[in-house]
């Protein structure tokens, strides 16, 4: 084995952090209170700090390790060898400066024992579903680095890649924006983030489903991104539609091009799912339609073929639209590599749909860095050392921490960080900084998680909405004493709530979608109280009316349809005889951070560190609370109340319950959207003392 055992203190990781948070209290001006019925200041105005519970502060020093291991992450002096398949299981370890760069309030990342990355002659580092996360994970230690951090690692990489001779491409598969403070507190949105992310050398790059819901986003995203990857930025199934009524490909439908080093000749195609919920700026094709086009099927017949077909998109690997592109591209090209990189669904996933192909999926919220390799007979009419057309692909997901960063550059603190890259990082702490992300509109009591535990119970986000918030919030003065049915999509919750800290950036990491509340006055309520029951156990009804009741819930749940509960979350090192690669027997067991345990169908080794595992309760699509109702007997008519955001379904499920209404009938309930609702109920019910 390659690692030796370490000795080390973690006193940051158990322990609360507020005894070393600092809390700097400035008195807020007046007027700028929220409050339950109004709409709180999500734009900066004065604030308080507080570090959060379990953080650790890069600028203490609460966590220590010393080990015998840290010879294992001097600076690379000699070259990767290209055959390594051995996955080393290391830990990688702090050097002995505390990191340098990612943001200034990032939790410190903790040692993890790590499986290495195998080199081929390909190799791809992959992002997705980052949904405005570039300032890292703030509050988690394992997720911290930020873009600046992958600028450095991206060129650290690249230059690897051309000192063994092989060739590193950058991609990138849309649902960069929405989702996080950096990109959604600003007016317009976006202000920062576009020049943030551009500086980051992305080969191939491609829409989500997030850059399109907003007719402002989808401008945005081809005036700005589109232009910043020009050559790069490839759309194979979509349509811009321009101010003057001028409808033109968003970017080009594929791009051809050989790569630095090998001079491989790839070609590379953007995909988005079969996508109906966009502005009408854009037009999604379908998938299904675009393959047969007459210039996909030009390009997929010719004669002149490319070594390689790279099918980037934002779609899940286990979705029909890949496999549809996949059979028609392997229809007209026998044995050419098929490689796709997927996303959408926030899981780290990978699957292969022949032996000459393969998929991966990275993850969400910036949390993971994706790598794939390629090694073998790559280039048409190359053979293998055994004279064959062998090809052998590996996958990886990274966390997004900087000691995995160091450990897979082989650098470390102080030689990590380029100058590129630490300008990045600024960016995005002034950007932070100008946004007043860190104000704290109240304080957690505890943690609440989506899928963590279990619905309905008390550490549930969605019980706290249905008990707690939505009473209190869905208040129309004028019809507070009619009773009404309130139902919420699941899908419009992000993310968990923390201990500790509430703060702006927290509002949109929790909520970040512009949903209103609407509603539908005086429904018989023998119609209104079946609406949730078809939203929810109705799919097959509702599907074939054309709607897809899964789009309601988290996006998880595509691929994660059943609960997945440990007997008890555990620490994979006490588990069996066999993953003890640290129990030297009379050495300490590591501590394992929770976070993925990924299996998919390549296998259960995809993950870079190793986790204690985490539970995964299902949720329903929708969530829904009955206020004002009488003490006794069932009200005659309700108001039904609703995210905006589920009109369509909801006004399916009741012509299914026999009551037919049109969009006509339907109001906006409360002034506000949801996220600033939320936020003045955090105000007014969590006092901000952390
Ligand atoms: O206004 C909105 C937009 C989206 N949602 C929810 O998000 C998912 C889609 O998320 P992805 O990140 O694209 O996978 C959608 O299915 C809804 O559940 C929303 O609630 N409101």
């Amino acid at each position: 084995m390659c690692f030796m055992a370490p000795t080390y203190q973690l006193s940051s990781v158990d322990g609360p952090c507020d005894q070393w948070a600092t809390a700097v209290t400035t008195p807020r001006p007046a007027g700028q209170r929220g409050s339950r019925s109004g709409v709180p200041p999500l734009l900066p105005g004065n604030h308080q700090r507080a570090d959060r519970q379990r953080c650790a502060r890069n600028d203490s020093d609460q966590l220590t390790t010393t080990s015998s291991a840290s010879n294992l992450l001097q600076p690379a002096t000699g070259k990767m060898g290209l055959k390594t398949t051995i996955i080393g299981t290391v830990l990688a370890t702090l050097a002995a400066n505390p990191a340098t760069a990612a943001q200034p309030r990032a939790a410190r990342p903790i040692p993890a024992p790590m499986r290495d990355l195998v080199w081929g002659k390909l190799n791809f580092l992959h992002t997705t579903d980052t949904h405005g996360w570039h300032a890292g994970h703030l509050q988690e230690s394992q997720y911290s680095a930020d873009w600046g951090d992958y600028v450095s690692f991206a060129e650290h990489m690249r230059q690897k890649a051309d000192d063994l001779g092989v060739d590193l491409l950058l991609v990138d598969t849309g649902d960069r924006v929405e989702g996080n403070g950096l990109y959604d507190a600003s007016s317009p949105k976006g202000k920062y983030y576009y020049d943030i992310y551009k500086e980051q050398d992305v080969d191939v790059i491609c829409t989500g489903n997030h850059e399109l819901y907003i007719a402002s986003t989808a401008d945005r995203e081809y005036e700005r991104t589109v232009e910043n990857f020009r050559g790069r930025y490839v759309a194979s199934n979509l349509d811009y539609v321009k101010g003057d009524g001028e409808r033109v490909e968003m970017a080009q439908r594929y791009r051809r091009f050989r790569t630095k080093n090998q001079g491989v000749e790839v070609v590379a195609m953007g995909f988005l799912f079969d996508f109906g919920g966009n502005a009408n700026n854009t037009v999604v094709k379908r998938v299904g339609d675009v393959v047969r086009e007459e210039w996909f099927q030009r390009l997929v017949r010719e004669q002149e073929k490319p070594d390689l077909w790279l099918v980037i998109g934002h779609v899940g690997v286990q979705m029909e639209e890949f496999k549809t592109v996949f059979g028609e591209i392997r229809r007209w090209n026998g044995d050419a590599p098929i490689l796709f990189f997927g996303g959408h669904v926030h899981v780290r996933d990978a699957t292969s749909y022949d032996e000459r192909s393969f998929a991966m999926a990275s993850g969400r919220y910036f949390e993971t860095i994706g790598w794939m390799s390629v090694d073998g007979a790559i280039k048409k009419a190359e053979e293998d050392p055994k004279g064959e057309r062998g090809l052998s692909f590996h996958r990886r997901y990274i966390d997004n921490n900087l000691l995995g960063l160091y450990h897979h550059s082989g650098l470390n603190a102080s030689t990590f960080h380029t100058e590129h890259g630490k300008n990045v990082t600024s960016m995005i702490a002034k950007a932070r900084k100008e946004l007043e992300l860190d104000y704290t509109f109240g304080c957690a009591p505890q943690d609440y998680w989506m899928t963590r535990s279990p619905y309905p119970g008390p550490d549930s986000i969605y019980t706290l909405l249905e008990e707690e918030v939505i009473p209190d919030i869905a208040v129309n003065p004028k019809r507070k004493d009619v009773p009404r049915l309130v139902i919420a999509n699941t899908g419009a919750i992000r993310f968990d709530i923390f201990k500790g800290a509430f703060t702006r950036d927290s509002t949109y990491i929790t909520s970040p979608f512009l949903s209103v509340l609407n509603y539908i006055s005086d429904v018989p309520y023998h119609a209104a109280k079946k609406v949730i029951k078809l939203l929810n156990n109705a799919g097959k009804i509702m599907a074939d009316a054309h709607m897809d009741n899964e789009f309601m819930a988290i996006p998880e749940q595509l691929s994660t349809r059943e609960s997945i509960i440990y007997d008890t979350p555990a620490n994979p090192f006490s588990e069996d005889g066999i993953q003890k690669p640290m129990g030297q027997h009379g050495h300490e067991e590591p501590f394992l951070v929770e976070g993925y345990t990924t299996r998919d169908d390549i296998g259960d080794d995809g993950d870079d560190a190793l986790h204690s595992r985490i539970n995964f309760y299902v949720v329903p699509n929708c969530i829904q609370s009955e206020l004002s109702f009488p003490e006794e007997g069932e009200p005659e008519t309700v108001d039904l109340v609703f995210f905006n955001f589920i009109q369509p379904w909801v006004l399916m499920a009741l012509k299914f319950s026999g009551a037919v209404y049109t969009d006509k009938d339907v109001s906006l309930y409360v002034e506000g959207t949801f996220t600033e609702l939320f936020a003045g109920w955090i105000e007014d019910n969590w006092p901000a003392k952390c």
